[in-house]
């Protein structure tokens, strides 16, 4: 397969002739890279896009930085609002359960108190919607591939949160390298990064080599972050990627991606571990984790991940 050849998931659902073969193609990637590119008109919409993209998120980031501020997390970093960071001409903001009509709604009150944003929530919502449901077939044609159980992917599935992030980059400051997001893996299970018209986003596919996926309308990026790993026991790798756009215009990007729920152990799933797969990582708990990786210890590491609780592994720190 084609490093960044696009599966189509239009249609796919468990029991149709597509299934088994999107099956095979998510998970060769999957494994392989820790990203696959899917294309998924039906949940991608032009309307939707033009009401996100075109619409939603113009009027957050005109919003004034002291509104927008207001959305900062205390629950750690990369949380809530992102922005004014040395070197990055990036903002951010992230909803939480943003398919739930009623967060999205106390999301929108903090930024316009006046009477909230409807068309905005209705925006969010349909948008974590069709994201949701293409994470989970994602998810569940990945995890079949690797050999868990029907059960064990719902049980799984189940035990995740959600939220949206919307970010906004101006002209790459470094007008050398192009760069407006350097090199990284994600902390979450999986994030979903949908583009819009500029590109940017760069995958790393071995060697020091990176491959920049293009801006295509109705496809998404699925980049398996640090919890994925773990609970794949390590089948599935972090993917590294960045941000990257040698045209110098300004971007939108808007990212889906479910993390374990708050107060419960990522740990790899029982299927995937077996005399032939020992275990690779030890549970662990995402906030303890969280504040470690971002702390002047934690960022020291190449591969925090295995440094925090990698089995077996010299100056495993849990
Ligand atoms: O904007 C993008 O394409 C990717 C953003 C990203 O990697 C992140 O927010 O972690
Ligand atoms: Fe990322």
């Amino acid at each position: 397969m084609e490093i960044l050849a696009t599966v189509d998931l239009d249609g796919v659902e468990p029991g149709t002739p597509g299934w088994e073969a999107a099956r095979a193609a998510v998970t060769a990637s999957m494994a392989a890279h820790g990203f696959v590119v899917v294309a998924a008109h039906g949940a991608l919409g032009p309307d939707l896009l033009a009401a996100l993209f075109g619409r939603a998120m113009p009027e957050l980031f005109a919003l004034p930085l002291d509104v927008k501020r207001r959305t900062v997390s205390a629950k750690g970093p990369f949380r809530g609002y992102v922005g004014q960071r040395p070197g990055m001409a990036f903002e951010s903001l992230a909803v939480r359960e943003p398919a739930n009509p009623d967060s999205a709604r106390e999301f929108a009150a903090v930024l316009w108190p006046d009477g909230g944003n409807p068309e905005f929530c209705e925006t969010i919502v349909s948008f974590a919607k069709n994201m949701k449901k293409l994470e989970e077939t994602v998810e569940t044609l990945l995890l079949e591939g690797l050999g868990v159980r029907g059960e064990t992917v719902g049980a799984h599935l189940g035990m995740l949160e959600h939220g949206v992030r919307l970010s906004h980059y101006g002209a790459p400051l470094d007008r050398e390298t192009s760069m407006s997001m350097q090199a990284h893996c994600d902390d979450g299970m999986v994030n979903g990064i949908v583009q819009h018209e500029v590109e940017g986003l760069e995958v790393h596919v071995g060697d020091g080599r990176w491959a920049p996926v293009p801006a295509e309308p109705g496809s998404v990026t699925f980049v398996a972050g640090e919890q994925l790993r773990v609970v794949t026991n390590g089948r599935v790798p972090a993917c590294l990627h960045r941000v990257r756009t040698p045209s110098h215009r300004e971007r939108f990007s808007a990212l889906f991606g479910p993390e374990q729920k708050e107060g419960v152990e990522v740990r790899a799933l029982g299927d995937l571990v077996d005399a032939e797969h020992p275990l690779q990582f030890n549970p662990l708990r995402h906030e303890e984790y969280s504040k470690w990786r971002y702390s002047d210890q934690g960022i020291k590491f190449e591969d925090p991940l295995k440094a925090y609780c990698g089995v077996g592994k010299d100056g495993a720190v849990a």
